[in-house]
Formats: C-alpha cells, structure tokens, sequence
C-alpha cells in the first residue's frame, strides 16, 4: 500500500518506508514569531510569474495540483533568502475535514483551514527531478487561507473540480496567473526544511508568508469534494492531506519583517 494520510498509511507510518522522516531538517514546522530572528539580510521576494506557462490541472491522489511550461525562466523567483533564479514547477494545496484544521505550517499553534504551496526549483540544477534532492534544490513558498470573504481567483480552479474529482484525472487549465493568489503583503518567514510529503527530501527552502489570503467557508467545502480515491473506488474523501508540524532540532527560523 502506498503512503497516504490514513491511521495506517499517514505521516506516523511514513519513517517505516522513508526514514528521513526523523531527520534533522523536516517539514513543517509550528512558527513562532516571538523566536524568529529578524534578518535585515533578506531581501523581499521577487515572483515574475508568465500566466502563459501554466499547463493543467491534476488530482494527483494527494492534492490538487496546477503544473507549469518549466523550460524557460517566465515564471520564477528570485531574491528573497534564495540566490540564483528559481523556475515554478507547480502548486497544490493541503487542507482540512474542517475549517478548524488544514495547513501545514502552524503559527504560534494556531492552524489555518489550508495552506498553498508554490514550488520553485535551482536552475543551477538541470531539472525540477535532479533538484528535488539537493539540499538548496527547491524554494517552496507558503500561503495561508483563512476563512474571510470569497476568493474569485481561487474560484477559476474550484470551477475545475468536478471534471478531476479522482485520482488520476488531468485536465488542461491555461492562463492561470498563480500572482493572483498571493497576499498583497510578501512578508515571510525562511527556515531550511524538507518536502512534507514522501520522499521528504530534506531540499527546501521554505518560504511563508505572514499575511493569509482569503477564501469562503463554501469554497473550503469545494476542496472536500474531491477524492483521494480512483474513479470506480470506494469514494475516499480528500480532507486532512497535511502533515503535522515537525520537530525544530535546533533549526533558525529568520524573519523578513520587524
Ligand atoms: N508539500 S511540498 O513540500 O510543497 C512538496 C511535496 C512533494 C513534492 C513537491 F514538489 C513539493
Ligand atoms: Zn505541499
């Protein structure tokens, strides 16, 4: 059986098949702002994303998630803690059964209904593969939601579920300018850490925004219609995909803002 998020398959059982999982820079983490250690050093971050380069759209079996053009530089970060240029590859989300639950990274405890992750890879690297296990190989941002009025940008995805509701299911999603799902503050927050799925590749450089985006509690409900499950299987809800915060050991988390 293949990883997953259940009592039996989920992030307790993951050490079984990857035991990086009890390795020294793991994802998430609970952020405690009175512990981060402002940084004048760090730069604002820089996203130039090309709304042409977005590909489609998948249910993966794990999340939802929007793919990229990654052959050349048109959507990229730099800047920020990161030197070089960073290419997006994709983003997905992870969420909750409940509004109460959901994100991946904590603040000071407190959990978000879901968070959103942009994953950006080194070009020093020839590939998003090749990257993804070279400890400054990814950049990962991270954007919280939080239940606030409705979100019309998030909306042209949600309008995309019912046509890949199972695992499995691709469908072309174009034009999508992934800037529009960004806080209009970029404060954040940088430590080194870890992919939170399997292999957790200790490879990123996480990035997370202080300021949450807004979504309706309606629109959460929408991410829950989906399916872990295949077409023709038991239907197996797709809530609660997020792992849980990891130990620090000894790790600094910088702050971008005062
Ligand atoms: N959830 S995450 O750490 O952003 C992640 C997991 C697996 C692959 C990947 F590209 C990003
Ligand atoms: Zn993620």
């Amino acid at each position: 059986m293949s990883w997953g998020y259940k009592p039996n398959n989920g992030p307790q059982k993951w050490v079984e098949n990857f035991p990086i999982a009890d390795g020294v820079r793991q994802s998430p983490i609970d952020i405690v702002p009175g512990q981060a250690s402002y940084d004048a050093g760090l730069k604002p971050l820089t996203l130039k994303y090309d709304p042409s380069t977005c590909l489609d759209i998948l249910n993966n079996g794990h999340s939802v998630q929007v793919t990229f053009a990654d052959d050349t530089d048109s959507s990229s970060l730099t800047d920020g803690p990161i030197s070089g240029l960073y290419r997006l590859k994709q983003f997905h989300f992870h969420w909750g059964a409940s509004d109460s639950k959901g994100s991946e990274h904590t603040v000071a405890g407190t959990k978000y209904p879901a968070e959103l992750h942009l994953v950006h890879w080194n070009t020093k690297y020839t590939s998003f593969s090749e990257a993804a296990s070279k400890p400054d190989g990814l950049a990962v941002v991270g954007v919280f939601l939080k239940i606030g009025g409705e979100n019309p940008n998030l909306q042209k995805l949600l309008d995309a579920f019912d046509t890949i509701k199972s695992k499995g299911k691709q469908t072309s999603f174009e034009n999508f300018d992934p800037s529009t799902l960004l806080p209009g503050c970029l404060d954040y927050w940088t430590y080194d850490g870890s992919l939170t799925t399997p292999p957790l590749y200790e490879s990123v450089t996480w990035i997370v925004c202080k300021e949450p985006i807004s979504t309706s509690s309606a629109q959460m409900a929408k991410f829950r219609t989906l399916l872990f499950s295949a077409d023709g299987a038991a239907q197996d809800c797709m809530v609660d995909n997020y792992r849980p915060p990891q130990p620090l050991k000894g790790r600094t988390v910088r702050a971008s803002f005062k």
